[in-house]
């Protein structure tokens, strides 16, 4: 059976501006829930944050991503579920071509990927478990678009945030990103002075508080 529910609201664009300043690991320093781990970006460095469209596969059927793919908005990330399934690759040149010319921001797919080169060559930003050359089929079993989704130990709903870097990705609810961008820019730009102080010979552990806990 097949599900396909409406696109989501695209998130703010001062959300994406705010995020699209800061470090996905500043986010890291402060919750423990909600981060795609495990999965690796196809370059660095990497940076997006866009809004997720959402789609769940069984593990050899990707007629869903093909559906889906051709309904991303600029700005959208695709992101993909293949029920557990590490090994194959849904995700390759033709489906990056497309996710590219319809503007999406990137995609992150709990499986592998194929056309490494070609998808790098399309300069498209993937965050995914690997690269493979065994690859999914169009076999029309089932899928379920723009349902919530379970991805590399993160619940991810449509519309949620996506924000991704070099490190990884992570995922939000549009009401927990707003103000975040600019309380992680204010704990990075804590790290000036201290990086000054640590030139000058002090302390890493000062600035951090492990000093506290010297015996
Ligand atoms: O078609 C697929 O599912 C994967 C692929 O090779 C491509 O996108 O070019
Ligand atoms: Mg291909």
């Amino acid at each position: 059976m097949f599900t396909i529910n409406d696109m989501p609201r695209q998130i703010d664009d001062h959300i994406i501006d705010e995020l699209g300043r800061t470090c996905v690991s500043t986010l890291g320093h402060l919750r423990d829930h909600g981060f795609a781990l495990g999965l690796q970006p196809n370059r660095r460095p990497l940076k997006f944050v866009g809004t997720a469209v959402t789609v769940r596969i069984p593990h050899l059927d990707s007629t869903a991503v093909h559906i889906a793919v051709d309904m991303l908005r600029p700005g959208d990330v695709l992101v993909v579920d293949q029920s557990g399934d590490q090994q194959r690759s849904c995700f390759g040149g033709l489906v990056s071509y497309t996710a590219k010319a319809r503007g999406a921001a990137g995609a992150v797919i709990d499986g592998a990927v194929n056309d490494y080169d070609e998808t790098l060559a399309y300069d498209f930003p993937v965050i995914s478990r690997g690269f493979s050359p065994l690859t999914t089929r169009i076999g029309g079993i089932e899928g379920a678009i723009n349902v919530p989704v379970s991805v590399a130990g993160a619940v991810v709903r449509p519309g949620d945030v996506v924000f991704a870097d070099s490190d990884g990705a992570a995922f939000l609810t549009p009401e927990e990103a707003v103000g975040l961008g600019d309380l992680l820019k204010s704990k990075e730009d804590a790290e000036i002075p201290a990086r000054e102080k640590i030139s000058a010979g002090g302390l890493l552990a000062e600035f951090s508080g492990a000093a506290k806990h010297l015996p």
